[in-house]
């Protein structure tokens, strides 16, 4: 099992600092959600923390090595990478654009051994995508085309998951349908690390939320601990009311705070 750890990450452009000193250890056996206003560094962070961006100060390691120094190839057997946008232009049949997920195990769509295509099954099936397989992807729907992207990403079945609001173009069902999917993955020993914009997802199903506010990680713990109407209003900007319910802690933003 992998352990992805951010120390002081820090990065600046166009004359502003994106992300200031952020730190945290992304485990195996946890789903932790990164959640913050539009704007507030989110995505600047993941990719800071996967070696895409050159942090300004700081380093992010994977199993103790840099990850900028690891190869596209190794870091990818290491943690699979979901990102925000995800352009497809190509009528590529849905089945070779999720075996893509396997390239880091040296595969060609096309050429996959049993063992990918075991993968590409599995990842199929977790993403309810059976039947879909032999469409051309720029025929799907924008929902559709999420769930393929995010099988691609479970193909690699990589220790580690970070995804960049993997379901922001999903309905209901499947928006709960994939953050259970994390869940569970996060069960099987997974380090699974996802921004997330439904706050109510957030706080039904996160073992853990890092809190971002103007480029800084402002809080980082349950969601028991960390999600309170005070830091809905001092984070987010609005009025919130939480109640404990079976399931845990139930959300409604009620409006502005
Ligand atoms: N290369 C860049 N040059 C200048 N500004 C940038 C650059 N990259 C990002 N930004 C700005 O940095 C801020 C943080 O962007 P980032 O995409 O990390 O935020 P986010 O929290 O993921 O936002 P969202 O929730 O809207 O996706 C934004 O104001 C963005 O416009």
């Amino acid at each position: 099992m992998s352990v992805l750890e951010a120390r002081g990450l820090s990065f600046e452009a166009g004359g502003r600092r994106l992300v200031a000193g952020a730190s945290f250890r992304l485990a195996p056996g946890t789903l932790t959600m990164l959640i913050g206003p539009n704007g507030s560094g989110k995505s600047s962070l993941l990719r800071l923390a996967l070696g895409l961006l050159p942090p300004s100060a700081g380093s992010a390691t994977i199993d103790g090595a840099e990850v900028r120094s690891l190869s596209p190839a190794a870091r990818a057997r290491k943690v699979a990478y979901l990102p925000q946008t995800r352009p497809l232009a190509w009528p590529v049949p849905v089945r070779d654009v999720i075996a893509l997920g396997r390239f880091a195990h040296g595969v060609a769509p096309g050429r996959l051994a049993a063992d990918d295509a075991r993968a590409v099954a599995r990842a199929i099936a977790a993403c309810r995508l059976a039947g879909l397989e032999d469409r051309a992807a720029d025929t799907l729907s924008g929902g559709e085309l999420a769930r393929v992207h995010l099988a691609r990403a479970l193909a690699a079945e990589a220790p580690l998951l970070v995804a960049d609001e993997p379901v922001a173009a999903l309905d209901p069902l499947y928006q709960h349908e994939v953050a259970a999917l994390f869940a569970r993955a996060a069960r099987a020993g997974h380090g699974v690390l996802t921004v997330m914009h439904d706050l109510a997802l957030a706080a039904r199903y996160a073992d853990r939320l890092l809190w971002m506010k103007d480029g800084a990680i402002v809080a980082d713990g349950t969601v028991e601990d960390t999600m309170t109407p005070a830091r809905l209003a001092d984070v987010f900007g609005v009025a919130a009311r939480i109640d404990r319910s079976a399931d845990g802690l139930a959300l409604a933003v009620t409006g502005p705070a």
